[in-house]
């Protein structure tokens, strides 16, 4: 029998993937795998799921290697165990971002790379979906870094058509906190393999998690709040366009020129 912490880690899953609609009836699933927690837990519910939904697809991991050690064989035989295809694709990464360039802010390179390389290799591989273990406290931390750093209220889609690679991003544990994802990890016994990326840790984001978990225990519910936002954001609620830059004489407040509907 199943238990009931399962069926209810799983229920947000398939929730998302319906009222977002991201898997069809046929579609080839390249699942991102790093080895992380997220995506191990992402690569294992979706596998779980398959039997339970309407609709059939396959599911192929791909695992971007970023040149650095790390413990492969632990996602081959994870993969091997579920008979999922995995592969496993050696890139230089890791020497374009550290020795070649020295980046000194070197995430956003590293990122930028990795994403070009999974989508070439899912492309390659007639992969129709990619599915990234990004979960809600992702989202909310670059809503918040968006809006820290750059001014902007944004955030990921839960699904993105790149028309570049005809390839559509789907993220199924964007429902999920990174704490139920950690639980799920745990209960289930699933292996997670260590990055040995020299800047795991010190990054901003790590910086603006800490922030949100602060809010967090400060505001409980905050983060089904800022879901609830996510999903319900209506532009009326917010300033309207600036109607010009550079007002002419007499453009100013006549007071009709701009009409914020008050309700
Ligand atoms: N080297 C990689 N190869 C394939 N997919 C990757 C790789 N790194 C990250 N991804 C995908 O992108 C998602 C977000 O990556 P990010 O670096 O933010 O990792 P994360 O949030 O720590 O997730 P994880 O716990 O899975 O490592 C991952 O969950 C995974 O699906």
């Amino acid at each position: 029998m199943q238990d009931a912490y399962l069926r209810w880690f799983k229920g947000k899953v398939k929730k998302a993937m319906t009222h977002y609609q991201m898997i069809c009836d046929g579609d080839r699933v390249a699942v991102g795998l790093s080895g992380g927690k997220d995506s191990m837990a992402l690569l294992q519910v979706l596998h779980m799921i398959r039997r339970e939904v309407p609709v059939r697809y396959d599911l192929h991991a791909i695992f971007i290697n970023p040149g650095w050690p790390m413990d492969v064989d632990i996602m081959a035989d994870f993969c091997r165990q579920r008979d999922i295809p995995f592969t496993n694709k050696l890139t230089d990464i890791g020497e374009v971002v550290f020795i070649e360039r020295q980046e000194k802010n070197p995430c956003a390179l590293c990122a930028n790379l990795r994403r070009g390389a999974i989508n070439n290799t899912a492309r390659a591989l007639g992969l129709n979906k990619l599915a990234l273990g990004h979960h809600l406290d992702d989202a909310i931390e670059t809503f918040m870094m968006s809006l820290i750093y750059t001014g902007q209220f944004r955030t990921f889609s839960p699904v993105t058509y790149m028309d570049r690679s005809n390839i559509t991003l789907i993220r199924p544990l964007i429902y999920i906190t990174g704490q139920t994802v950690e639980t799920f990890v745990e209960r289930y016994g699933l292996p997670v393999v260590k990055s040995l990326c020299p800047v795991n840790g010190k990054t901003k984001r790590e910086e603006m998690k800490k922030l949100v978990e602060m809010l967090d225990e400060r505001y409980p519910d905050l983060k089904t709040r800022f879901l609830t936002a996510f999903q319900t954001f209506d532009p009326q609620n917010l300033w309207p366009p600036m109607v010009s830059r550079h007002p002419a004489r007499g453009d100013i407040c006549k007071g009709e020129g701009v009409k914020n509907k008050i309700e």
